[in-house]
């Protein structure tokens, strides 16, 4: 007997290979439905043949991927990975072949096959187990039973049928009754058809408790781990479990324990992605995320200056979240309800600029046929965002210094100012400190622009911001994608940490969108977001850091002075063949 179950997806789904054929695709019909793009109305078979199970696709262009290599036909093994359109599927083989169930089994199969289809729509951990019970209970005809579930190092029992409550107490007390020690020890089921008869567990706790006259006890063991127990007893006259198959029981109990591992595993996902929620939670700034200690700085500036009407100047490597800084800014000032207007200074040609900002009368120039606002009037009562101010053009720099100095707006072709109510915030990626040492920025302008200045971090410099941003952006792309949400390998965390993303958070919003699109594994690796070894920083010794660092240093201080080397050595105090021996590996 086998089974295929669904991995790396939130909600488990199995299917029991139990029939000759089992159809794949995404019709309905199918006993295997799977929907995504990828997937056929009638994609492949599953035949048993003789006593292996055969995948075959049912026309030569659909194909399935068998352990990340596409197979037209192949004989499925134990632990397979299967990845058909998006789903990524397990081959798991049971213990007990199928044959040993014919004889005896139609009933009991029966049973596996209606259980198979109501825990297809279950995904709580305590709704399989429910069903579990019911499907042992129902296979043995017993009265009463529960499931012991070992979880996070401690014993429960989450669910029970016909039995009081204070009997339940302390299950882990019944870890050490006599009979369920015997079944965890021997791993297999155990049947006691009249326990009052069998000497070493007369006095087991748990009969005792319950009152029993017959127990049937099933250990769950997932990956050679205990998973917990379910346990059915009855209190009916002697010998009522001596029918069982235990054979059937032992398929059975393999294939819950696969279930149950896979809830608890969904069940943990779900658990770790909402405990990322919160923390994300008190992790934002608005619609800004960031942890680090700088970004947590930058925060705080914020609330500062937004409430006074100064222009703020907000500089940073692109892609560092400058203009989502500015609305932030805005959103938290007295003219949040007013408009926030964005214009950028470097995608607009010098000519088209003016207009752009002052807006123009009829006739300004060619092509000029009615009146227009600028971005000064839309902005007016709000916030008006000058981005990549260091593009702004020497000639119209003047212009709107004056508008700043007098909140007064000439529209080009006019002589009449206007009075505006405006709010400026620019935005830089170039040091604009130095465009106005080489005066290719008025320094008026920058210290009218520039009364208080927020310095975004890189993102490489903001620690484990990294991870934070790459979780968040997963979140919220996903859905915006309409496509599943992947987690982050532990390759892939590693690779984003020591990448120094010099394209900052946009770079990494746009790798991680395209990996999510493109990617087919269950989570995010390295490969996906681009991050091979090859595309990483080397890693370095410290000595061999000092090393590069030392000769960057004798290289420029050896500039400076023009090439000379005794010059060098002696401003740097060493010996000049300390000098020589660096250039020679230069
Ligand atoms: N801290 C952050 N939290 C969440 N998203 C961010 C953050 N920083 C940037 N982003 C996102 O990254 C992208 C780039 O941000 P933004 O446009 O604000 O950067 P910028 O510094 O203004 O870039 P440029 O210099 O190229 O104009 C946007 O999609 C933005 O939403």
């Amino acid at each position: 007997m086998a089974l295929l179950r669904v991995i790396g997806s939130i909600e488990p789904r199995i299917w029991l290979l139990s029939e000759r054929l089992t159809t794949v695709g995404s019709a309905l019909a199918n006993d295997i439905c799977l929907l995504g793009s990828d997937v056929v109305e009638h994609h492949a078979t599953i035949q048993l043949d003789a006593s292996a199970f055969v995948l075959r696709t049912t026309a030569r262009k659909h194909t399935v991927m068998i352990n990340g290599k596409k197979r037209r036909e192949h004989t499925l093994c134990h632990g397979d990975r299967l990845t058909i359109g998006e789903t990524e599927l397990e081959f798991v083989l049971l213990e007990t072949p199928l044959n040993v169930l014919a004889p005896r089994g139609p009933r009991g199969l029966e049973h596996l096959r209606a259980l198979a289809a109501r825990l297809s729509g279950t995904h709580s951990v305590t709704g399989v187990l429910e069903h579990l019970l019911d499907a042992v209970l129902e296979l043995s005809e017993g009265q009463k039973g529960f499931v012991i579930l070992a979880r996070d190092g401690r014993w429960s029992v989450p669910v029970a049928r016909s039995v009081d409550a204070t009997a339940l107490e302390n299950a882990h007390l019944h870890l050490s009754d006599s009979i369920i020690g015997h079944a965890i020890a021997s791993r297999r089921p155990l049947i006691i058809a009249d326990v009052r008869n069998e000497d070493a567990f007369e006095g087991a706790q748990s009969v005792v408790d319950l009152e029993l006259s017959s127990v049937l006890c099933l250990p769950l063991f997932a990956h050679g781990e205990l998973l917990g127990l379910i346990y059915v007893g009855d209190d009916r006259p002697t010998g009522y479990f001596a029918e069982v198959d235990l054979e059937l029981l032992q398929v059975f109990a393999s294939w819950a324990s696969l279930m149950i591992a896979s809830a608890l595993h969904a069940d943990a996902l779900e658990h770790d992605r909402n405990a990322l929620r919160g923390r994300l939670r008190n992790q934002r700034f608005g619609s800004v995320i960031g942890a680090s200690k700088a970004m947590q700085a930058i925060f705080q500036a914020v609330e500062r200056v937004a409430p006074a009407s100064v222009s703020v100047l907000i500089t940073g490597e692109t892609g560092t979240g400058k203009e989502l800084i500015a609305h932030e800014i805005h959103r938290r000032s007295p003219r949040a309800d007013g408009p926030f207007i964005t214009i950028n200074c470097g995608a607009i040609p010098e000519h088209l600029l003016e207009s752009e900002l002052f807006g123009h009368v009829r006739g300004a120039f060619t092509g000029a046929t009615a009146r227009r606002d600028g971005k000064f009037h839309a902005a007016h009562r709000g916030t008006l965002f000058l981005d990549e101010i260091g593009e702004m053009p020497a000639a119209l720099q003047v212009k709107l210094l004056r508008v700043l100095q007098e909140h007064c707006v000439t529209r080009v072709g006019s002589n009449t100012p206007e009075e505006l109510d405006f709010r400026v915030l620019a935005a830089t990626h170039v040091d604009l400190h130095e465009a106005v040492a080489n005066r290719s920025f008025r320094e008026d302008l920058y210290y009218r622009l520039n009364v208080v200045e927020l310095q975004l971090p890189p993102l490489r410099k903001r620690g484990g911001d990294v991870m934070l941003l790459a979780n968040f952006l997963i979140e919220r792309l996903a859905p915006e994608l309409g496509v599943p949400s992947r987690p982050l390998s532990a390759s892939c965390r590693e690779a984003l940490r020591r990448y120094n993303w010099p394209g900052n958070v946009r770079q990494l919003e746009n790798r991680i969108k395209r990996a999510l699109i493109l990617a087919s594994g269950p989570a995010l690796t390295p490969a996906d977001l681009e991050l091979e070894e090859s595309a990483l920083p080397q890693r370095r010794s410290l000595a061999e850091a000092k090393e590069a660092f030392a000769l960057t240093y004798i290289l420029e201080t050896l500039e400076r002075n023009g090439g000379n080397r005794s010059q060098t050595a002696r401003d740097l105090d060493v010996d000049p063949r300390t000098i020589f021996r660096y250039l020679e590996k230069a």
